[in-house]
């Protein structure tokens, strides 16, 4: 990892849960000090004091203040979300210079969108992280415009790597990978709610069965990681022929589980692409 990261002042353009996702895992991994991160949002004072006092970050809500944070930033971090990203850009134009690097993690906004509603040629790091990088667990795919030059793309690399791994891709990949890793912990998620609701009308206490619930998912994910098999290889193994979970595993089929997954990670690619859409569509009207 270069020392870079520990040099540079760091613009939070955002604050809500991917931005804290980030800044926290970069704290608590130690990989930046709070005095590098500059963290500001709109409206919400509420937010910034919290902010503030658990992290020790610089916030602002104040017009002017932000003006200052991002103009001194090494870095810029677009935080928005893809609704707000036409005027925070008309904002956000005249505050760039092109030594700083910018990196969006809007989902579905392309880097020549970027350039185009910025007229930059900035460097642009295009990525797509998720909530996991708050514990240092994320999955962050990233692409990068011409202008980024490699020891730019080391930084970017080495911030996310900070809070998880990453996959640099083309750039024509980051909608299937938002379908699979940007939104993919929130499937896990609804699965966990799932099961735990259905252990509890089958009669466990909502404690047991949140634990038994928790600790399987824990429990196949590291089976995965630490076995290095299959997923297909680790299940075969659950599953006895004709036994208990040939029986489970055969309901989802009835219900097209598979089919469901697949065309869940690809609709949130699809609609990342309509929101990015979205907002080129607004910016030539105005
Ligand atoms: N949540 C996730 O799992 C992931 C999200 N993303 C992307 O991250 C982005 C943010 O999502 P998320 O954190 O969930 O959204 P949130 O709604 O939690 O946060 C958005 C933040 O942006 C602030 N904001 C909006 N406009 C401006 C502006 N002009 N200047 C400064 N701050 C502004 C809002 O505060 P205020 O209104 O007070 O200004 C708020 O703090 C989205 O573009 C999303 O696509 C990417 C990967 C995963
Ligand atoms: O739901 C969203 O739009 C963002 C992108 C991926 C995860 N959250």
């Amino acid at each position: 990892m270069s020392n870079l990261l520990s040099q540079v002042k760091i613009a939070f353009v955002g604050a809500g849960s991917m931005a804290e996702a980030i800044f926290r895992g970069l704290i608590e991994r130690k990989v930046a000090s709070p005095q590098q991160l500059y963290v500001m949002n709109r409206a919400n004072q509420e937010r910034m004091e919290q902010l503030r006092a658990q992290y020790g970050v610089h916030t602002t809500n104040d017009a002017q203040t932000r003006e200052a944070y991002i103009r001194e930033a090494d870095v810029v971090v677009l935080c928005m979300k893809p609704k707000d990203v036409e005027t925070s850009f008309q904002d956000l134009k005249p505050l760039f210079r092109e030594e700083q690097l910018l990196i969006s993690v809007i989902a579905g906004l392309t880097t020549d969108k970027i350039e185009r509603l910025l007229a930059t040629r900035m460097p642009i790091v295009r990525t797509m992280p998720n909530t996991s990088s708050t514990i240092g667990l994320g999955a962050t795919g990233m692409c990068f415009s011409s202008t980024v030059t490699p020891a730019n793309q080391q930084l970017a690399i080495d911030m996310f790597e900070a809070v998880g791994i990453v996959s640099v891709i083309e750039e024509d990949k980051m909608e299937i990978l938002t379908g699979v890793s940007g939104s993919g912990p929130a499937y896990v998620y609804y699965l966990m709610e799932a099961m735990t609701k259905a252990g509890i009308e089958g009669g466990l206490t909502e404690e047991t069965a949140r634990e038994l619930t928790l600790q399987t998912v824990l429990g196949a994910a590291n089976m995965v990681k630490l076995t290095g098999e299959d997923p297909a290889e680790l299940r075969r193994k659950v599953t006895s022929p004709n036994g208990a979970t040939h029986a489970s595993i055969q309901v989802l089929d009835q219900y097209d589980f598979g089919e469901a997954v697949s065309r869940a990670v690809a609709r949130s690619g699809e609609r990342s692409k309509e929101m990015g859409d979205a907002i080129a569509a607004q910016s030539t009207q105005a």
